[in-house]
């Protein structure tokens, strides 16, 4: 089971672009990539509520505010992907993975209205069996629902899976399902290190699974 964003692909580019031109809209600074990177993560409303709260401090903005600029977010977001990239060994991973018979899923907290045209576009959609996006079912990462999901549909059980992310949401989902997780190093964990979290495994590049 793999994560989208800080793993496979590095998509802050555009979501930098999405989050700038909401701010914008609204009369306010862009927030520039550095920053954005540090607010991905928990899925595009979250992200949208850091953008407009400036960071992680407790700032008051009204509901009205918040769906306003997700609107803008998602409107701006849906728009494309051309500043998004695979990571270098991304794609050979899945490629590899796949000729060994591995059933490989998604999950990502990003929406998932968003996730057919990316994959399409990254040439990586054959790769997956299973995807589930941030709003496919009533909890995201990091709680353990979707990766739950996936064992269920794929008739497996904890030990016979691993699940490959960059984030802290990434190892607790691992963690609360019993799946030991493999982080990677390269990603956008708020800034801060993955070994922190103390994962299984940690990856400065996916190819590394393959020594
Ligand atoms: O959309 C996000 O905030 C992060 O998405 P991810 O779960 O694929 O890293
Ligand atoms: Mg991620």
């Amino acid at each position: 089971m793999f994560d989208l964003d800080g793993t496979l692909i590095d998509s802050v580019p555009d979501l930098t672009v999405a989050t700038d031109q909401m701010l914008v809209q609204l009369g306010r600074a862009p927030a520039g990539m550095d920053k954005v990177r540090n607010w991905v993560g928990n899925g595009a409303p979250m992200l949208v509520r850091r953008a407009l709260a400036d960071g992680f401090a407790e700032q008051h903005i009204s509901a009205e505010q918040e769906a306003q600029a997700l609107a803008i977010f998602m409107q701006v977001y849906g728009t494309g992907n051309s500043l998004t990239t695979l990571y270098p060994g991304a794609l050979e991973t899945l490629q590899s993975l796949k000729m060994l018979g591995v059933k490989l899923a998604l999950i990502t907290n990003k929406p998932e209205k968003f996730i057919p045209e990316l994959l399409a576009e990254m040439q990586i959609a054959e790769y997956f069996e299973w995807v589930v996006g941030g709003d496919t079912l009533p909890q995201k990462k990091p709680d353990p629902a979707g990766l739950l999901w996936v064992m269920q549909q794929a008739g497996v059980t904890a030990e016979q899976c691993l699940f490959v992310g960059d984030s802290r949401n990434d190892v607790q989902a691992a963690r609360s399902a019993g799946v030991a997780c493999i982080a990677v190093t390269y990603g956008y964990n708020y800034g801060e290190p993955i070994s922190a979290e103390n994962p299984a495994l940690v990856l400065e590049d996916l190819r590394e699974l393959f020594l």
